[in-house]
């Protein structure tokens, strides 16, 4: 008799988070980790830096050597990959699903390139974008941050000009999110992230 085959268990499918540097990533992300705590990860990056101290391998960074890293490169194993100064850092194909397998739902928040990659890989991902109401009320957010130079503004601007056309590629994004009002954003990404059973209501 043929050996039964058991159902795999179902891992968290990893969401992947984009929209223009300003749209409100990092807020809406913020409320979600401190909302669900152990339900989301984000995953542990290559790097061929040198570790600081206190910096665990394979918890701050998987620290790899040049040779190490440009092999993983030419295996494709990187979703994204770039070099800051003399150091490379990458983002495994591998690292993201670490984190499914503990039983989180991988958290991915990259730029349009990052999201072109991703789309080639097996990940099985989600994606949503973050829209900002207009450009213009973009530029006042980035300006009321306070975080950026003139010189930084305006290439984030013309980028995000970029990001919005692409966004509008029909099957890209799962979800587009304008983030005009906070509280209604937020309603609209937790829905996603945390799509509710049938019937269930507030707590
Ligand atoms: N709905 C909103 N209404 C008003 N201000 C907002 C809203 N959402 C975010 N902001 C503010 O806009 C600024 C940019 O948001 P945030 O830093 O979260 O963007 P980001 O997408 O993470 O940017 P980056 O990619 O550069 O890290 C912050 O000062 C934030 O407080």
């Amino acid at each position: 008799m043929a050996p039964a085959v058991l159902p795999s268990k179902q891992q968290p499918q990893p969401i992947v988070v984009s929209g223009p540097s300003g749209s409100g990533k990092s807020t809406l992300l913020k409320r979600l980790f401190d909302a669900y705590p152990n339900q989301f990860g984000f995953s542990v990056s290559h790097t061929t830096r040198f570790p600081r101290a206190g910096e665990e391998d394979g918890i701050a960074y998987n620290f790899v050597s040049k040779p190490d890293f440009q092999k993983l490169v030419a295996e494709n194993s990187f979703i994204e990959h770039a070099q800051f100064g003399s150091n490379l850092y990458g983002t495994s194909i591998q690292a993201v699903k670490n984190v499914a397998e503990q039983g989180r739902t991988c958290i991915l928040d990259i730029e349009m390139e990052g999201v072109k990659q991703v789309k080639k890989t097996d990940l099985n991902a989600r994606f949503v974008f973050l829209q900002p109401p207009s450009v213009e009320v973009l530029e006042k957010r980035l300006r009321g941050r306070g975080t950026d130079k003139e010189e930084a503004i305006k290439e984030r601007l013309e980028q995000a000009d970029k990001e919005i056309e692409y966004s509008k590629t029909p099957g890209v994004h799962d979800q587009i999110i304008v983030n005009d009002d906070l509280e209604k954003a937020w309603e609209e990404f937790r829905e996603f992230c945390v799509p509710r059973e049938k019937g269930e209501t507030d707590a």
